[in-house]
């Protein structure tokens, strides 16, 4: 589903590459950590995915497909097939709950009847059945994430990509979020998660991709944190 052969990623303002000779295969359905100290080349690894950023040297695949021969009037289809979630979770603040999910829909065309089906569920699958009309100040972090988690799966995708998706919640209401990844993740989808959580990470026992400075010190089938960053 991921595929990167012999990446390297060297910013025009860097000497030091953010990605060096990466090679990491992520098959369909997996769900992957990817862990490292602040700079390691996470955040790089997911722009890539995106093709937010292109690749100094090597090949990047994503769900089959060359991102190098993909032409740029091609990219908002690879990227309609990767749901994205993140730290700040990126709500609009003056939809409510479901306008919030809809628009994922709404900016892709989806017929409205579809639209009012699909979103409830979405928004069920979440957790947050009964607030679809609350405003996002209404509602606590942990529910703001989950409503960011039903926009970005509401179109099914393929991946989805999670950038430190828990780092402003508490614990507790963490283990929720990572319930509702988890789920996601049982119904197919390819869940890709860069985290500094190491309980997050060795509660889950999942796949473990490891970077330092860029390059892959560990991968790991249901492997732990590590040391402490
Ligand atoms: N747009 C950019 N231009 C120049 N250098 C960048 C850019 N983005 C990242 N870098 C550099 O590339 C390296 C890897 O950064 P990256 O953001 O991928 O790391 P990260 O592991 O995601 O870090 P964090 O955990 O802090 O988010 C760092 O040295 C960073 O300063």
């Amino acid at each position: 589903m991921i595929h990167f052969d012999n990446v390297t990623k060297v910013y025009t303002t860097q000497k030091r590459p953010a990605l060096d000779s990466v090679s990491i295969d992520v098959d369909k359905g997996e769900f992957v950590f990817l862990v490292g100290p602040s700079g390691s080349g996470k955040s790089t690894f997911l722009r890539l995915v995106l093709k937010e950023e292109k690749p100094s040297k090597g090949r990047v695949h994503v769900a089959g497909k060359d991102l190098a021969r993909l032409s740029n009037w091609k990219v908002p289809h690879l990227r309609r097939r990767i749901g994205c979630v993140f730290q700040d979770f990126r709500l609009l603040p003056n939809k409510n709950v479901f306008e919030n999910v809809a628009f994922a829909l709404e900016v892709i065309g989806k017929p409205r009847r579809f639209i009012r089906k699909v979103v409830p569920e979405v928004v069920e699958l979440v957790g947050l059945e009964g607030k679809a009309d609350r405003m996002p100040e209404e509602l606590s972090g942990g529910e703001q994430q989950r409503v960011a988690i039903a926009r970005a799966f509401v179109n099914r995708p393929q991946i989805l990509l999670a950038d430190e998706p828990t780092g402003n919640i508490d614990p507790a209401t963490s283990i929720g979020i990572m319930k509702v990844l988890d789920r996601i993740n049982r119904t197919g989808t390819t869940v890709v998660m860069a985290t500094h959580d190491a309980a997050i990470v060795d509660s889950m026992r999942k796949r473990v991709i490891e970077l330092e400075e860029g390059v892959v010190v560990r991968d790991q089938t249901r492997g732990v944190y590590g040391q402490a960053y």
